[in-house]
Parts: C-alpha cells; structure tokens; sequence
C-alpha cells in the first residue's frame, strides 16, 4: 500500500485513445501531465470496440470481394477459419495487455497512474491503486475526463441475473454461439451481425427502429437486404420484454418478444447504445450528477464549472461516438489547454486551431458491412431539417468502369447534398463494396466548401470507382 500526493499541470482521467492524445498534446506543449487509467492503456477501441472488430470483420469482407471476383471465386468458396480469424483479433488486440502504450506515453514522457480515478472537488483527483493505496493528484491548471462510455442495457426484469452478451463479448469472444440473437440496428448491431453470421452462427436480429436510422434511408435498406441475402433473420419493429436462461447460466437464452413470440438462442447481444463512464468518477463532488454525459462548448471545456479547470473529451462529452472524432477532439483541447494556460490568443471562429468545427459540420464515419456504408455531413433530412435549400443528387454506380472491375455484380448507391445557396457539397453517402477508402475525397469536399463547378474539374482516374464522383457531378449539371 502506498499513499502518496502528487501536482501536475494537467490531469487526465481516463486513458483511452482521446485521454492519451489530450495527455500527449498537453505534455508536448511543455506542461506536466499525468494520466490515470484503471483498465488497459488504449482504451475501449484497441481492445474491445473499433479493433477487435475490425479485425473479425476484414476476413469476412476481403472472402465477400473476393467472392464476386472471376477466376478467384472459385478459389474462396469455403468456410472461413475460424481458429485463424480469432488468433488475427488477438493478435491486432495485442492479447489485451497495453505495454506498446506505455511504451509510447513513456517516451513522450507523461506520467501513468493506475487505478481507479474520481474528482473530489476542484482540480483534485484521488486514484485508488491497485495495491489498495491511493494517489492524490492535484492539478495546477486543468482535469481532462476521458473516461469514455461502456454499453447502454435495456430495462429487463432482472437481466443482471441472466448471462448475456455486450460489446466487449461479441468482439472478444473465442467460440462461434450455434445461435445469436442480436438487438439492435445500430452501427455495432449491424457490424458484429456481419461477423458472426460468416463465422458459422445462426443470426437473429431484433431491431425496434430500423437499421442505420442516423443515414440515409438506402444505406440501412441496402444492408438489410444483404444481411438477408446472407442468411441473417432479421425482424423489424420487434421489443425484447423478457429474457431467460431456465436451465441455468450455461442454458439456452429464452427471448420474449413484445407480441408474446418467444425465441431460443445460445447467446443474446444487446447493442442498443452507450452510456457514460461517469457513475463513479466523483461527479457530485464538483455539483454535477453522476452518470451523466459531460456537457462541453467547442473546446471541450466544461459549461457546467466555475474557473474553467474542466474538460471532457471523447465519448464521455457525448458530441461524437467515433475514435476519429474524439482523438480530433483531443488535439484540439491540447491546444486549447496548452494556449488558455500561457494566456496565448485562443482562435475561436469557426474552424478556429481552438474549436472542433467538425463535430457538427463534417463528421466522417465507414460501417463495415457487407455492403460498406460511408457517410460524411448532413443526411439530406439533417440538412432540411437544418434549414439549407438543398439539392439531393442520387446514382447507381454499379456501371462505372471501376465498379465493373472491382467485383461482378457490383450494386453501389451514392447520395450527394449540395446546399443550392453557397453551391458546395453539405453531405455524401456511398453504399457498395469497397467504399471505405473513398470517404476522404467526399470529407474534404465538405470540409474545404468547394464549390460542385469546382469539382467538376476534379477528374477521377479510370477505372477506378471514384468516378462515381463525375456520375454524381453529370447528374448535378443535368
Ligand atoms: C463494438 C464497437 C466498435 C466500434 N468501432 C469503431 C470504429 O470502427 N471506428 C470508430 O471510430 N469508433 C468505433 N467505436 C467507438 C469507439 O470505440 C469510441 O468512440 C472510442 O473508444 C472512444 O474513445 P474514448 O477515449 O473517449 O473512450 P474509451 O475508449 O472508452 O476509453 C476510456 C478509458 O477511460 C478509462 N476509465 C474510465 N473511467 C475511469 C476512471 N474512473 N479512472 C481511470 N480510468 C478510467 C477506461 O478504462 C478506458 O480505458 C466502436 C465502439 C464499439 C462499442
Ligand atoms: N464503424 C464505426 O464507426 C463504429 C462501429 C461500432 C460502433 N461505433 C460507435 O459506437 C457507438 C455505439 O454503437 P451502437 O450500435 O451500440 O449504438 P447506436 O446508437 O449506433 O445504435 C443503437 C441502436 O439500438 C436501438 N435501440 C436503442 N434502445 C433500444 C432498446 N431499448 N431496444 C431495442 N433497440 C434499441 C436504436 O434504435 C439503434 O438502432 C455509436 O455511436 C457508433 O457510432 C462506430
């Protein structure tokens, strides 16, 4: 046992990928930072969210390309091999031990707490350690809370009792369930139903809202059908009122549905959303209400607490739920800190150095199904609903050059949302294989405000797929 007290100028709870960030722009900026992480250096996303999944899923898609790819189809007909996929998730999740992190926060020399991290009152941090010690971390200028958000569950009776399935299950897992039953149509949802319906499981998805329901309507429609195609069960407008193992924890899981219909399972998913890690990080202890989200401005501090020592970055702020995001979020909020601390001019105008201008303008995000949905911007919906004039512009690009050549069969939707006032591109959805790495272009469309006849001179290489682009601008120039 080792208690002990510490000051630091900054303070950072919380050392996921957006904690470690803030950690590593603050100390680069000349200010002594310590963080404190009571789990795995990395966070949720290197072990059990963005990683993890990615890495179950890039097999699944690579045997879905290579599937519609004559003379190789042939080579790719069989089942996948599950013991190799699972050892490649391990392997990319590092085993689920974090020493490449502390590797690097050692070089960049911010200090590492481990324990258990709660706010008792203003600028004070106390860490109960491992060991049973605590650590009193005082901070000069700022406390970042990074602690993230974990998985949101549904109000079950008594569904703490019953051995059920979270995210961190369903991207950890190492044995393929006979029978999955999924609830949700989120990203997760749809994400880990692709992964584990090519793993061997039989899958039962239970969606109450619709797939996707954030996108464009064709990029949920368009993955329902393949997730069908694929031999996945998916039922619409459906409500779990009840699970249950009666034969025990090693049972099967009974699943009650709203209209009285019952379902048998090995296993049950829930990936209906994220709640915040803010139950026990001593929220009450500065006037806030534990198990809230952290209300931020476009800096990431606090609106909520007097003197402005407060941050929240990441997921726990609630503005995007993305890795990109947040880590963009980070290296903003180091400057920021870094700048507010020297009494340097902060540069607050949109798309300031100091202000997350993206989070709402330009939020980039790929779903990896089978078809992949990429999206940046305004949905036509939010951009209506945001009061832009806009023109939506739709194509089928199955029959472009690069699209032929990438895989038979192709089918391939895009939407782009210009905003007819000030001529530039506000949104773009693209739906087809493949198309995760076309995300960038259509990012920076929006980001930079080119205007389309600019884009018109901005000429795709044949034959690649991104001359979806010249359909959508031959479609916008009639
Ligand atoms: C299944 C799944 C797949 C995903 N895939 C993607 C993807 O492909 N791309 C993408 O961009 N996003 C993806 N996400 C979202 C992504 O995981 C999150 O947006 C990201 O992890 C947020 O980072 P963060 O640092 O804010 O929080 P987290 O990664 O949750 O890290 C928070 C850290 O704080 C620590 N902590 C919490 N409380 C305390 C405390 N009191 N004291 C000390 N430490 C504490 C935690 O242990 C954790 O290490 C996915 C999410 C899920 C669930
Ligand atoms: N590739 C990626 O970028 C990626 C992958 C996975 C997750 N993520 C992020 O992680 C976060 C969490 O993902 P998620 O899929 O859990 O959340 P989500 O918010 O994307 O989707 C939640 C889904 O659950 C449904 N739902 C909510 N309450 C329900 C209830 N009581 N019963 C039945 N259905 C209910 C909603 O209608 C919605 O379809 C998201 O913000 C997402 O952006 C990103």
């Amino acid at each position: 046992m080792n208690d002990t007290s510490r000051t630091y100028d900054v303070v950072v709870i919380g050392a996921g990928p957006v904690g470690e960030n803030v950690a590593d722009r603050t100390k680069a900026a000349g200010l002594s930072t310590v963080i404190v992480e009571s789990e795995l250096l990395g966070g949720e996303c290197s072990y059990w969210a963005c990683e993890p999944s990615k890495a179950l899923l890039r097999p699944v898609l690579a045997r879905a390309d290579a599937r519609r790819v004559p003379g190789l189809k042939q080579a790719v007909g069989g089942p996948l091999d599950v013991a190799a996929v699972f050892a490649h998730r391990d392997d990319i999740v590092n085993h689920w031990h974090d020493d490449d992190q502390v590797e690097w926060l050692n070089s960049v020399s911010v200090d590492i707490v481990r324990g258990h991290g709660r706010l008792d009152g203003p600028r004070q941090v106390v860490v109960s350690t491992p060991d049973g010690g605590t650590v009193r971390l005082t901070a000069r200028h700022v406390v970042a809370v990074c602690t993230g958000s974990g998985p949101a569950l549904p109000d079950l009776p008594r569904l703490d009792e019953v051995r059920h399935w979270t995210s961190r299950d369903v991207t950890s897992a190492d044995a393929v369930p006979g029978r999955l039953v999924v609830v949700g149509g989120g990203v997760v949802a749809v994400e880990m139903a692709t992964a584990w319906n090519a793993l061997g499981a039989e899958v039962t998805m239970l969606v109450r809202d619709g797939l996707l329901t954030r996108m464009e309507p064709f990029a949920g429609e368009l993955v329902a059908d393949a997730l069908r195609e694929a031999g996945v069960d998916m039922r619409f407008g459906t409500t779990v009122t009840a699970v249950a193992r009666d034969d025990g924890p090693d049972g099967e899981v009974a699943v009650t549905l709203a209209d009285g219909e019952r379902l048998v399972a090995d296993e049950i998913l829930f990936a209906i959303g994220r709640a915040p890690r803010t139950d026990d990080i001593g929220l009450e202890t500065i006037g806030l209400t534990p198990g809230d989200w952290l209300k931020v401005d476009d800096t990431c501090r606090s609106t909520a607490v007097e003197d402005g020592w407060l941050y929240a970055v990441g997921d726990v702020n609630h503005r995007v739920l993305m890795t990109h995001q947040g880590k963009y979020q980070a290296r903003i909020a180091g400057a920021v800190i870094a700048a507010r601390v020297k009494g340097e001019p902060v540069d607050e105008a949109r798309w300031g150095t100091h202000v997350t201008t993206a989070d709402s303008v330009a939020v980039p995000q790929v779903v990896f199904t089978d078809p992949e949905v990429a999206a940046v911007g305004l949905s036509a919906r939010e951009a209506e609903r945001a009061g832009h004039r806009v023109r939506v512009v739709d194509r089928d690009f199955g029959s472009v050059a690069g699209a032929v050549q990438y895989a038979e069969g192709f089918r391939g939707m895009a939407r782009m949302v210009v905003d007819l006032d000030r001529g530039t591109v506000v949104g773009v959805t693209f739906v087809g294989p493949g198309v995760a790495e076309l995300l960038h272009s259509a990012t920076i469309a929006v980001i930079s405000e080119v205007p389309v006849e600019r884009l018109w001179h901005a000429v795709p290489a044949f034959p690649t797929i991104s001359e979806v682009w010249l359909r959508l601008m031959e479609a916008y120039r009639g």
